[in-house]
């Protein structure tokens, strides 16, 4: 999953300065962080709609295009993909400290 995600988050940072009109990265990029937020809040609630309805397919979908989004938005944030699955490893360090403390010893 690191692998293609990371993939991505190269060709959205190579694609933000090419020609809009060829690119739809570029095209996203040029409206500016706003338009990028917007999209990915419509994305989520796209998401949240394909869920509710019981739709596998469209959860797939929404989901891709969630995540696109998402990395259009920390992108242009320059945040790295890095730093949001290092958070996420960090929590699953934290919980599973956690998780082990909580268990009854043997
Ligand atoms: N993964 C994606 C990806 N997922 C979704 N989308 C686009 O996101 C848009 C979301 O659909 P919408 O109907 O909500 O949006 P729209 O009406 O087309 O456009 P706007 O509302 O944004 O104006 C679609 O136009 C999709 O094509 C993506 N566009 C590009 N990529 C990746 O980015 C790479 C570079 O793309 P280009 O910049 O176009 O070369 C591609 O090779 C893909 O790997």
């Amino acid at each position: 999953m690191r692998d293609t995600l990371h993939l991505l988050e190269q060709t959205i940072r190579e694609r933000r300065s090419a020609d809009p009109t060829a690119s739809y990265v570029a095209k996203l990029a040029s409206k500016g962080r706003a338009k990028m937020a917007q999209k990915l809040g419509e994305e989520a609630v796209e998401t949240v709609i394909a869920a509710m309805a019981g739709d596998r397919d469209g959860v797939v979908g929404e989901s891709a295009d969630l995540l696109f989004h998402l990395l259009m938005l920390i992108a242009d944030m320059d945040v790295p993909l890095d730093a949001v699955l290092d958070e996420l490893d960090r929590r699953e360090g934290v919980s599973g400290i956690a998780e082990k403390a909580a268990r009854p010893k043997d």
